[in-house]
């Protein structure tokens, strides 16, 4: 076999499967390797299984809310057959992903990849070599394990898509997306959820109101939060897990899980063999090209620490195909993203906060708190949130934030007059369809309250 290409790709996520795909098709001799499963984080255990389990952790709510719409409902729920219909799907998956690369032409290795040098990356397994003009570094990231005694009694997202049975109760280490995202859906499968976190509220750097919105719903889910504690050490007692904290209280639980963030997988990769510069935290520092510091060395996706998120990686795979093998250099443009967070209820999110817009100047902000159509016949109290924060002089829309139903939705359409530079006023001139909850996007009067010369005013 002639083993020289024009690319060789490492890692069949979400930014080497796109990357691939598009330079084989603009004409490159591309090949693709993958030690795990085709598909990546995202689809395997990742996005979209957690998204498939939140569906399902859903259900219990809306039965919840049946009743005041007069139904009886007498329900209950069966792990094996969601694990064995979410299995069956994500394999799925993982053949679309192989076929549409198989259909582009590209070449799909199944082993690991070690870069021995500028032009050359070696399978581990196969023992040879492969010969390429450009290497994509598109390896992702791994779940991060504080090294404490008895970590390896927790475990980690990767596991929880996998578990046989649901824990009586779970311990959830953390306050960032995967730590809140799945405290949901375990308390929505009926388990009983500690959310522990060293921070005094959940989701640091997101819009305040948001995170004490999520923060009482978590609590009315029954979600215990512990806050401004750590977990010191997992010790084995019995069939259960005793953790034991930072404050001295030691206390048991069915499992334990750490949410404590995720690293780059460069370790081992072979990237100092090749002079490719790593930051601090092992992530690859790249220009808006997603090159390296090493000429023949490219990388995409979370391996490079500018955004872990699927659209991104997938973004910046497409700008590498389009600038290398398609002659139209393309930058990637991440000073707006759009994000949400799949708990319930769901957040929404684009553009500045609060805080931040108002270190840049002159800004107005609209507010608006009120119960969803849908709880009006139910006891349920909780809110719906939609703050928009626009500049005070021009009205342009800097920051949206969404707290509710549908709000993951509700962002991804407002992110297109976001890119677009509207201004409140543009926002307005749409009539409102009604009865929604977006409507208050359209229909806000005037401002809540302001910032002048940094200072809040009304
Ligand atoms: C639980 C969870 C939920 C998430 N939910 C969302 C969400 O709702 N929305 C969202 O936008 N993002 C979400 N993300 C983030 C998203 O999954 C990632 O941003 C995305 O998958 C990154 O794609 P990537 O191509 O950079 O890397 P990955 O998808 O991680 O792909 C890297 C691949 O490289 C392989 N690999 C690594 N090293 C080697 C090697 N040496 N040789 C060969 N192969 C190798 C790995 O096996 C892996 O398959 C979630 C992540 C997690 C963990
Ligand atoms: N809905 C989505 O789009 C979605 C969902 C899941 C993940 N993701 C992506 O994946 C990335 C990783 O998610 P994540 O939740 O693992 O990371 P994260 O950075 O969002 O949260 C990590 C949490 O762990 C805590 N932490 C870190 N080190 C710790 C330690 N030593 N001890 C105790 N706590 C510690 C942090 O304070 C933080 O609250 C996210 O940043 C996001 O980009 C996105």
């Amino acid at each position: 076999m002639d083993q020289r290409y024009d690319l060789v790709v490492i890692g069949g996520g979400s930014g080497g499967v796109r990357a691939a795909r598009m330079s084989a098709t603009y004409g490159a001799r591309v090949a693709i390797i993958e030690e795990y499963r085709m598909g990546g984080t995202c689809v395997i255990r990742g996005c979209v299984p957690k998204k498939l389990f939140a569906y399902a952790s859903r259900f219990h709510e809306s039965f919840e809310i049946a009743e005041s719409y007069g139904w009886s409902v007498n329900a209950s729920f069966d792990w094996s057959v969601l694990k064995a219909n979410k299995d069956k799907e994500i394999a799925r998956l993982e053949r679309a992903y192989t076929a549409g690369l198989d259909g582009a032409g590209v070449e799909i290795i199944k082993d690991r990849a070690v870069i021995t040098g500028p032009n050359t990356v070696q399978l581990q397994q196969a023992g040879t070599t492969l010969e390429a003009k450009t290497i994509l570094v598109a390896a992702g990231g791994r779940p991060f394990v504080p090294d404490i005694p008895g970590a390896e009694y927790g475990m980690t997202s990767n596991e929880a898509f996998e578990l046989e049975a649901l824990p009586h109760s779970i311990l959830i280490e953390g306050g960032g997306y995967i730590a809140v995202e799945f405290a949901n859906i375990f308390a929505g499968l009926g388990v009983h959820v500690t959310l522990l976190y060293r921070g005094d509220c959940i989701l640091r750097g997101f819009e305040d109101e948001l995170r004490r919105g999520l923060e009482d719903g978590l609590v009315r889910r029954g979600i215990k939060l512990i806050y401004e504690t750590n977990l010191l050490e997992i010790r084995k007692s019995g069939d259960d897990l005793t953790a034991v904290f930072s404050d001295g209280i030691e206390a048991p639980f069915g499992a334990i899980m750490f949410g404590t963030g995720r690293r780059a997988n460069t370790e081992g990769l072979g990237l100092d063999t090749v002079g490719v510069e790593l930051n601090e935290d092992g992530t690859i520092p790249v220009d808006t090209y997603s090159r390296t510091t090493c000429p023949s060395v490219y990388a995409v996706g979370d391996i490079t620490g500018r955004a872990a998120l699927t659209p991104v990686a997938i973004r910046e795979g497409a700008a590498f195909a389009e600038t290398l093998f398609n002659d139209n250099p393309t930058e990637v443009d991440l000073s707006q993203l759009a994000t949400a967070v799949f708990a319930d209820p769901e957040i929404g999110t684009i553009g500045l906060t609060e805080k931040e817009a108002a270190t840049h100047g002159d800004i107005d902000i609209y507010l608006a708190q009120f119960r969803p159509m849908i709880n009006t016949l139910t006891d349920r109290t909780e809110r719906m949130i939609f703050k928009l924060i626009t500049d005070g002089n021009s009205g342009k829309v800097l920051g949206c934030h969404i707290l509710g139903p549908g709000a993951a939705e509700l962002i991804q359409l407002v992110a297109v007059p976001m890119g677009m530079g509207a201004t409140k006023a543009d926002f307005n001139r749409a009539i409102a369809v009604h009865p929604t909850a977006a409507e208050e996007l359209v229909t806000f009067k005037k401002p809540t309250y302001s910032y002048r010369g940094g200072k809040r005013v009304g």
